[in-house]
């Protein structure tokens, strides 16, 4: 590396001695082994890893539209209780009552101890609607991790939050 000081601009040149690499013309960028690649291979068939699957999720249910919906709507309806309904962390369900909610129109799940109405939310999952309904009515800990630990299903639903689910 040389660094010289420009006196007209008052300031330091940092230039490299080391000759920039080219790429063949023909060569492939992300190259096929990056980690760049949604498959692991550059030949369209899959990596070593399980393949991403993206749906094409409807129009207005973007995560961005869903956050729109949770800083808009009242949190009494997204959590699907009355207005006067106990807050969240003095409700406790028990596992009858979680199986009771399975369907599309009213569907609960419990993620880390959590139950959550998951109702307004499964038709913008980006898994898709047929994946979340996996554990509709049971505890998705499990399938949720198996999916996508890094995702923080707190946050994601925090306004859906009906309460902590009960020991037996
Ligand atoms: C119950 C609460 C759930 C929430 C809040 C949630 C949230 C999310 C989010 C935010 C993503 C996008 C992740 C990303 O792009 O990095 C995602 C993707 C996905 N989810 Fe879920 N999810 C839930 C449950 C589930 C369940 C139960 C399954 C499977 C049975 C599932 C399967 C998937 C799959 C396959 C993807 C696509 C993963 C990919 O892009 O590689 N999710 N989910």
């Amino acid at each position: 590396m040389i660094v010289c000081f420009d006196v007209q601009h008052e300031s330091y040149l940092i230039t490299s001695i080391f000759p920039r690499k080219k790429m063949a013309p023909n060569s492939l960028f992300p190259a096929p082994s990056s980690a760049q690649r949604v498959s692991g291979s550059g030949d369209g068939t899959a990596g070593s890893q399980r393949q991403r699957q993206k749906v094409v999720l409807q129009p207005g249910h973007s995560p961005l539209d869903w956050a729109h919906l949770n800083n808009t709507k009242p949190k009494h309806e997204l959590r699907g209780v009355a207005p006067s309904a106990p807050p969240p962390q003095y409700t406790r369900v028990s596992k009858d009552e979680l199986k009771q909610h399975k369907t599309l129109t009213d569907c609960w799940t419990c993620i880390n101890g959590k139950v959550f109405n998951i109702t307004p939310y499964v038709d913008f999952h980006p898994g898709g609607v047929d994946e979340i309904m996996k554990c509709a009515g049971r505890d998705g800990t499990a399938l949720f991790n198996k999916y996508h630990s890094w995702v923080s299903a707190d946050r994601m639903l925090e306004n859906c939050f009906v309460g902590f689910i009960k020991d037996n």
